[in-house]
């Protein structure tokens, strides 16, 4: 827990950045208090990408309930929903530009219409109109393939970049492209001082679009001294002009006279992205999922700015927004369809019924954006956005404009990158499967192969849930650790990490219980999809639902049906990590804190001697999850319980963790189980949140009170 000075800081600087994107002080404090007690005090939720929670609860509140605001607030309410979007969308341009999936190291863009995509690669036209002041980082090409278009250089700043499209918007770094000079004057359409630029966003798949669509398309008036100047061609620069008047830049320049060989071309941008991306990732270790290249030059620029003017006006003038403009096009003739996002850069152009206007501060282009457009990361109907068999919605907290914070739901775990997972049918031998059997391995008079792992027994019942003995079982060895056996690592990899993360001394392996897998029948087997022992690998098909808990916890899950005992609810999904991974990944993102708590995958660590770092691997659902994720803690009488299952692999670095209900669970009763932190480890580079879980066998000291602390002893 932060201390009392480090609280009012945060508060403060949440409230800051809030009123300086222009909600009322008193609302955001209103708002805040509520999301602090929601989140039980927790930060990392709150500040979690840029304040988005804080956003989306803004927005969401405002929308919701405009009466609070008062009738001033009524009267401006037609506009307030493009506000709101610009203010959600300028946290979210910061936090949410090109990202790069991990596994594939391919970017992530939005979607865009096929359609479109190809008008912009063939190079329609498009328009654009220019004005003076600018504060942006936009794309510019300073030389001209021959047959295109001339080129200009950027005379008069600009305030504004706006990225035409039908689509509405996505969250992609914002690039547009510089006006040919003789086109400048003709697309004015009398507005001198309006100055929009169009662009198109830095996409995955082709060459930098803006640019090819400047030259190829004949590319009216568009123009800036904020650029990124990229060439296709065989200029040598790249430069970041950094301020309004374009006296500073960043130039980044390659001296052919002094390379080895004659044949250098500058890259274009987005190769160079790419390429940062994948070093920073491999390199520096940068783990976190939207990592952004052209964030980060992005970010740079801002931070110059904003320390070398030292003003307010200046760090709001340079704030990107992105919004959609779907009349322009008509209003300026132009058969040109820009493939992806209106982008407006903050400053000075207002868009109103087709004509630019002068303002001054936030720019609310009215009549363009439709209330019901507004970027949700959730769909509370379905949190698993169709991913499993069963809708699983979020059935609280929405009517007060909060939802949970963002995240990739996926319904099958898939590796980050460092972590060794191989599967493959050549690994799985005779012994590992049952490929002799048909149908329904449960149904025959003998178990097969794959009952071996459970001592020759099944772990499921006909009806599809554990054994009670196997459960028995499980269960006390979760309760009573210490009565069950433990394997001692020679060198542990918690240990290590401790060492490496906290520079301390490593203790001694701390020992790892012994646990029992649950083998299921798989691929090799003969016997069919539906046999009683596919119970995990089939996925979800309880009725779930995620909720605010009513206490400090944050969000929950709960059934909303019975369950009877030993019924499998879901597994935790998330990225397979290696342990340095996940230590890098806690130092580097998210401070001290965490917001999910990561699984250790560590039940056969003991058989593996000294492991490599690539085989000591856990799940973290914080990034990429499924309904697992809101799954909360319980010190020891949790009613569910994690097992082991393998599937896939024979060797047990790699296996899935399955919840089977502990016993009868009723609906609507919170699901909850132990995740085994150890309260008193404060060396643990995962920092343990301060237990609420009510149990009267809590292990957190910080939260028993005096008189029941030896209690939560009794079961050791
Ligand atoms: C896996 S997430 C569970 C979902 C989480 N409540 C949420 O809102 O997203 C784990 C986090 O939930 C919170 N949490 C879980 N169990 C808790 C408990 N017993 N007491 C307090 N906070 C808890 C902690 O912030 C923890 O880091």
């Amino acid at each position: 827990m932060a201390a009392p000075n480090d609280l009012a800081e945060r508060f403060h600087d949440a409230v800051r950045s809030m009123t300086s994107i222009g909600y009322r002080k008193e609302t955001v404090v209103r708002i805040l208090k509520k999301l602090l007690t929601v989140y039980g005090d927790n930060w990392v939720h709150i500040e979690a990408d840029n304040y988005t929670t804080l956003v989306n609860a803004l927005c969401d509140a405002d929308d919701q309930n405009p009466k609070q605001e008062g009738q001033k607030k009524r009267a401006e309410k037609k506009n307030l929903d493009s506000d709101h979007h610009n203010k959600k969308l300028k946290i979210r341009e910061h936090s949410q530009k090109p990202k790069l999936i991990h596994g594939n190291g391919k970017r992530e863009s939005a979607e865009v219409p096929r359609q479109q995509k190809a008008e912009a690669i063939e190079g329609e036209t498009i328009r654009t109109q220019l004005q003076k002041q600018s504060s942006q980082i936009v794309m510019k090409e300073p030389k001209v393939e021959t047959g295109l278009a001339e080129p200009i250089t950027v005379g008069e700043s600009s305030s504004a970049l706006v990225l035409k499209s039908q689509e509405y918007p996505t969250f992609e770094t914002p690039l547009a492209v510089m006006c040919p000079k003789g086109l400048e004057s003709s697309r004015h359409n009398g507005h001198e001082d309006a100055h929009l630029i169009y662009g198109v966003q830095l996409a995955a798949d082709k060459k930098l679009k803006g640019v090819l669509v400047a030259h190829e398309g004949q590319m009216a008036n568009a123009c800036s001294s904020q650029a990124i100047v990229s060439s296709r061609d065989f200029s040598t620069n790249i430069e970041v002009p950094l301020s309004r008047s374009a006296q500073w830049k960043l130039s980044f320049s390659f001296n052919p006279s002094l390379a080895n060989g004659p044949d250098f071309h500058m890259p274009d941008v987005e190769s160079i992205c790419k390429a940062m991306e994948a070093r920073c990732l491999t390199t520096y270790k940068i783990l976190e999922p939207n990592f952004s290249f052209m964030k980060l030059l992005d970010d740079i620029c801002q931070c110059i700015l904003d320390l070398g003017s030292g003003s307010n006006e200046a760090r709001e003038r340079s704030i990107i927004q992105i919004l959609p403009m779907p009349s322009l096009q008509s209003n300026q003739n132009s058969s040109s369809h820009m493939p992806l996002n209106l982008m407006r850069l903050g400053g000075s152009a207002a868009f109103s019924g087709g004509r630019l206007n002068n303002s001054s501060n936030m720019q609310v282009i009215q009549n363009q954006l439709p209330t019901s457009v507004k970027k949700q990361y959730h769909d509370v109907n379905d949190i698993t956005k169709g991913e499993e068999r069963v809708s699983i919605p979020i059935v609280s907290g929405v009517e007060d404009g909060v939802l949970p914070p963002p995240f990739h739901y996926i319904p099958h775990n898939t590796t980050l990158q460092d972590a060794y997972v191989n599967i493959s049918i050549a690994r799985i031998g005779d012994e590992n499967c049952c490929s002799d059997c048909f149908g329904d391995c449960l149904a025959e008079p003998l178990p097969c192969a794959c009952a071996t792992e459970t001592g020759g027994e099944f772990a499921y019942t006909r009806d599809g849930l554990l054994k009670e003995e196997f459960l028995d079982a499980l269960i006390s060895m979760r309760r009573e650790p210490l009565k069950h056996p433990h394997f001692y690592c020679t060198i542990c990899p918690i240990e290590r990490m401790k060492m490496e993360v906290n520079s301390v001394k490593p203790d001694a392996c701390k020992g790892h219980i012994i646990k029992k897998f649950i083998k299921e029948c798989w691929r090799k087997c003969g016997c069919s999809r539906n046999c009683g022992n596919r119970v995990v690998q089939r996925g979800i098909t309880r009725n779930l639902q995620v909720f605010l808990t009513p206490g400090k916890k944050g969000w929950g899950l709960h059934p909303a049906e019975k369950l009877p005992q030993g019924a499998f609810v879901c597994e935790y999904v998330g990225e397979i990590l290696t342990n340095t991974e996940l230590y890098e990944r806690n130092n580097q993102i998210t401070g001290k804190a965490k917001h999910t708590y990561p699984v250790t995958l560590d039940a056969d660590w003991g058989t593996e001697g000294v492991l490599k770092d690539e085989e000591a691997l856990c799940l973290d659902g914080t990034f990429y999850g499924n309904v697992a994720r809101f799954i909360n803690h319980r010190c020891f009488d949790g009613n569910l319980i994690d097992i082991p299952v393998e599937i896939e692999t024979p060797d047990h670095h790699y296996y899935h963790v399955a919840f089977f209900t502990t016993r009868e669970v009723d609906a609507f009763e919170e699901l909850t189980w132990d995740y085994g932190i150890d309260f008193d480890d404060v060396n643990h580079p995962v920092k343990a949140f301060k237990c609420y879980c009510g149990s009267k066998f809590c292990r957190d000291k910080s939260r028993i009170s005096r008189g029941s602390k030896s209690r939560a002893l009794v079961l050791h």
